[in-house]
């Protein structure tokens, strides 16, 4: 698939000498400055805020700095190829959708417009257990395109396996264990905000519509939905789990299991002694641990640990297309895609997660061929230079 980057590029200079007054943004700052303006405060800093003081925000983008790419000369770069292959499964592009919780704050149509985005551009989109509605609408809304599922691994276990079951039910080809949310950060703008929105019955439609879910009540959701959402809070996390806990998901899927929120190598050993079959390297974009290492910076060292024994992939940060490269330079085998496509979300719905996906890919494909690289399977910590402070 070479020169998406440049079919974008002609795209968009055709539409001079008149772009249209309500154009959509090309600049990531300025889709999240017109999010910021859509979005009202509790919803806004409820996606774009984080931890504490938000210093592993802050990190998570600092880290991109530190390395720099090292741009080759004269290396035949005509034909491009962003393919790379995961599970078996060939993908057209190194990213997947960020599985993002309670999308219908951002916008009133939520997943469904987030999903059709990421069927129509070819990008694998991850079903959040937080999704707003449930997972057989999402993968409905989205055909026969590739989806994956996040788990969020609940204190009762016949909620986890219902959903597992589900989700494979639905055409999800893959699991996403999250590891780092047993429970919901210290997350000051929400508390100021006084703003979470399970309480007032967003996100918890994988939930409400699951029958292990629904036998624990009383009364059905519809009859007493305060219940319901009383109940959702005490079973949601699981501070309790261990690696020998593992072995609970593997009974129950035959689904590859990917574990998201490894930062540490010795975590990433253990993962594989456990037999896992993929670790994502994260730290949820900032919103979980204050002053936490960030992503890019743990991700060499993960690499390192894995040895490409199993796929290594990672989030947190990642905003332009340079950012994917320095992060495969480093040994993910692809990216997911969180806050940009959200911002997108916010600003236009379906059309503005497509042209955030849209531009992220040409600007990659682009960045590509002007650092020397055809294959971003071929992309090697060579490329880069460490600079700056530690
Ligand atoms: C509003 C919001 C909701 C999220 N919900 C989930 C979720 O339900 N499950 C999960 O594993 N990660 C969740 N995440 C974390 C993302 O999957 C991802 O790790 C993070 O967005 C990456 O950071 P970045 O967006 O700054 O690049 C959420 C992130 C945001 C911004
Ligand atoms: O807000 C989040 O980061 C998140 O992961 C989450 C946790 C619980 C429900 C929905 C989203």
């Amino acid at each position: 698939m070479g020169n998406y980057g440049n079919r974008v590029q002609f795209e968009v200079y055709q539409t001079m000498p008149n772009p249209a007054a309500d154009r959509l943004p090309v600049v990531f700052e300025e889709w999240e400055a017109r999010a910021r303006e859509v979005l009202e405060d509790g919803p806004y800093y409820y996606v774009a805020g984080g931890a504490g003081g938000e210093r592993t925000i802050a990190s998570n983008l600092q880290a991109f700095g530190r390395w720099k790419l090292v741009p080759r000369m004269l290396r035949n770069v005509e034909e491009r190829d962003l393919s790379i292959e995961l599970f078996g499964v060939k993908q057209e592009f190194p990213l997947l959708l960020a599985p993002v919780g309670v999308q219908s704050i951002i916008h009133e149509d939520g997943e469904i417009a987030t999903a059709k985005a990421c069927a129509a551009i070819g990008v694998p989109f991850i079903t959040s257990s937080a999704s707003s509605v449930p997972m057989e609408q999402i993968a409905a809304a989205m055909g026969e395109a590739p989806r994956w599922f996040q788990l969020y691994w609940s204190k009762d276990e016949e909620i986890t396996a219902s959903f597992l079951k589900r989700a494979e039910a639905s055409g999800h080809s893959a699991i996403v264990v999250t590891l780092d949310t047993p429970m919901m950060a210290w997350r000051e703008y929400d508390l100021k905000n006084v703003y979470l929105p399970f309480l007032i019955g967003e996100g918890v439609g994988n939930y409400l519509s699951d029958p292990a879910f629904c036998a624990k009540l009383e009364k059905s959701p519809q009859e007493d939905p305060q219940a319901a959402i009383m109940y959702w809070t005490q079973i949601f996390g699981n501070a309790g789990l261990t690696w020998e806990n593992l072995a609970f998901l593997r009974a129950h899927t035959e689904l590859p299991i990917l574990l998201k929120g490894i930062l540490h190598p010795e975590d990433a050993r253990l993962a594989i002694e456990h037999g896992v079959d993929g670790i994502i390297v994260s730290n949820h974009g900032g919103r979980q641990v204050d002053g936490s290492i960030s992503a890019l910076e743990a991700l060499p060292l993960v690499c390192e640990a894995v040895d490409g024994r199993i796929p290594v992939l990672m989030d947190s940060g990642i905003r332009r297309g340079s950012d994917v490269i320095k992060a495969m330079a480093l040994g993910a085998q692809a990216v997911l895609i969180g806050r940009p496509a959200m911002y997108g979300l916010a600003v236009a719905g379906e059309q503005g997660v497509k042209e955030v996906l849209r531009n992220m890919i040409a600007d990659l494909d682009i960045t590509l061929a002007l650092t020397g690289e055809k294959s971003v399977q071929d992309l090697e910590r060579s490329l880069l230079f460490e600079a700056g402070e530690k």
